[in-house]
C-alpha cells in the first residue's frame, strides 16, 4: 500500500494494476498457505486480498457470487446437494441457499484463515455459515473429492488464481475427480479467469473439460475490481442434452443474475468465441 492506495500488481496481468483507495487496514496475517489482507476501502467496502490478488469486495462481489452459483444451479432441474471447493468467504453458500430445492451445502476450503477472516470482516458474505443446511471442511479439495464419489448435484470451484494454493484446481486430474463426485445429471462451474488476460488458459480449460464432461461452455460477467473488469466461468454438465444457455428457472432476490443475463453470459466477443469455441489460434 503506497500513499494510501492498494495496487493489485501481479505478473499474471503485466503492466496493469487495479488500485483502490485504502481507508483503514483491518487485518494482515500469513496463514499456512497465503498472505491474507483485509482493508476497508474508500468506495468498495471491505476488501479481501490473498497473496496480493483481490478476491472479493463488498460492493461488487454479488456479480461474481451470483453468476458462479446460478449458472450451474439454474441449468440443473433439482439441485439438492451442493459442494463448494474454495469460496471460504461464504458468498457462494449464500447464493446456493436461494434455491428451494437445496437440502445441503458443503464447503471445503484449504485455508481456515479465509473462513475466520471472512466471518469477522465480511459479514454480508459469511452470513449463512450458521445455517443448519451448511457443513464446512477445512482441507484440500483433492483429498475431499475422492472420498465423496457420486454425492453432489452441483460442485462450484470458487478458487483464487492458478498460482499458489489453487494452481492444481485448473488441471485435468482435478476435473476428473470433480466429475466422479457429481451424481448423474450433475453440473459444475469454476472460476474461469478473464478472456482479456488468460485466453490460452481458458482454451486449454475448455479442451480439458470437454473431454471429461458431456457439455462444457464458457460464460462471462462484468466485475469492476477483478483485473480487466471481467471474470469468466467454465460451466459443465454430465447431462448431454443440456443447453447451458437455457436457464430452467428464475432466482429471487438477485442483484446481478436473471434469466436474460444467464443466456447472454454464454455469448462471447469474436476473439473469445473463435479461440474458446473453435479452438482457433487467432
Ligand atoms: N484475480 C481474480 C481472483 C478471483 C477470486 C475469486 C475468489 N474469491 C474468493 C474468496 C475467498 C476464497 C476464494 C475465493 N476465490
Amino acid at each position: 500500500i503506497v500513499d494510501g492506495w492498494f495496487r493489485e500488481i501481479s505478473p499474471q496481468w503485466p503492466g496493469e494494476a487495479m488500485t483502490l483507495k485504502v481507508k483503514k487496514i483491518l487485518h494482515h496475517e500469513k496463514s499456512l498457505f497465503q498472505d491474507v489482507l483485509v482493508f476497508e476501502s474508500e468506495t468498495y467496502g471491505n476488501v479481501l486480498v490473498l497473496d496480493g490478488a483481490i478476491q472479493v469486495t463488498e460492493r461488487d462481489e454479488f456479480s461474481y457470487q451470483e453468476m458462479i452459483t446460478h449458472l450451474p444451479m439454474c441449468s440443473h432441474p433439482n439441485p439438492e446437494h451442493v459442494l463448494v471447493i474454495g469460496g471460504g468467504d461464504g458468498g457462494v453458500i449464500r447464493e446456493a441457499l436461494k434455491h428451494k430445492s437445496v437440502k445441503k451445502v458443503t464447503l471445503c476450503d484449504i485455508d481456515e484463515a479465509v473462513i475466520r477472516v471472512s466471518k469477522q470482516f465480511l459479514p454480508t458474505l459469511s452470513v449463512c455459515y450458521d445455517d443448519p443446511r451448511v457443513e464446512v471442511f477445512i482441507g484440500d479439495g483433492f483429498k475431499f473429492l475422492p472420498e465423496h464419489k457420486n454425492e453432489y448435484d452441483v460442485v462450484i470451484t470458487d478458487s483464487s488464481d492458478p498460482v499458489g494454493p489453487a494452481a492444481a484446481l485448473f488441471e485435468a486430474p482435478y476435473f476428473s475427480l470433480l466429475h466422479d463426485a457429481l451424481k448423474e445429471g450433475g453440473h459444475m462451474s469454476t472460476q474461469g479467469e478473464s478472456i482479456w488476460l488468460h485466453l490460452p488458459l481458458i482454451q486449454e480449460l475448455r479442451e480439458t473439460t470437454k473431454k471429461i464432461f458431456a457439455v462444457a461452455e464458457y460464460a462471462t460477467s462484468t466485475i469492476p475490481t477483478y483485473p480487466s473488469g471481467s471474470m469468466g466461468f467454465l460451466v459443465c454438465s454430465k447431462e448431454p442434452t443440456r443447453q447451458m444457455d437455457k436457464p430452467l428457472r428464475e432466482v429471487p432476490n438477485c442483484i446481478y443474475y436473471n434469466s436474460e443475463v444467464h443466456k447472454a453470459a454464454f455469448v462471447l466477443p469474436e476473439f473469445g468465441r473463435a479461440m474458446i469455441q473453435e479452438g482457433k489460434n487467432i
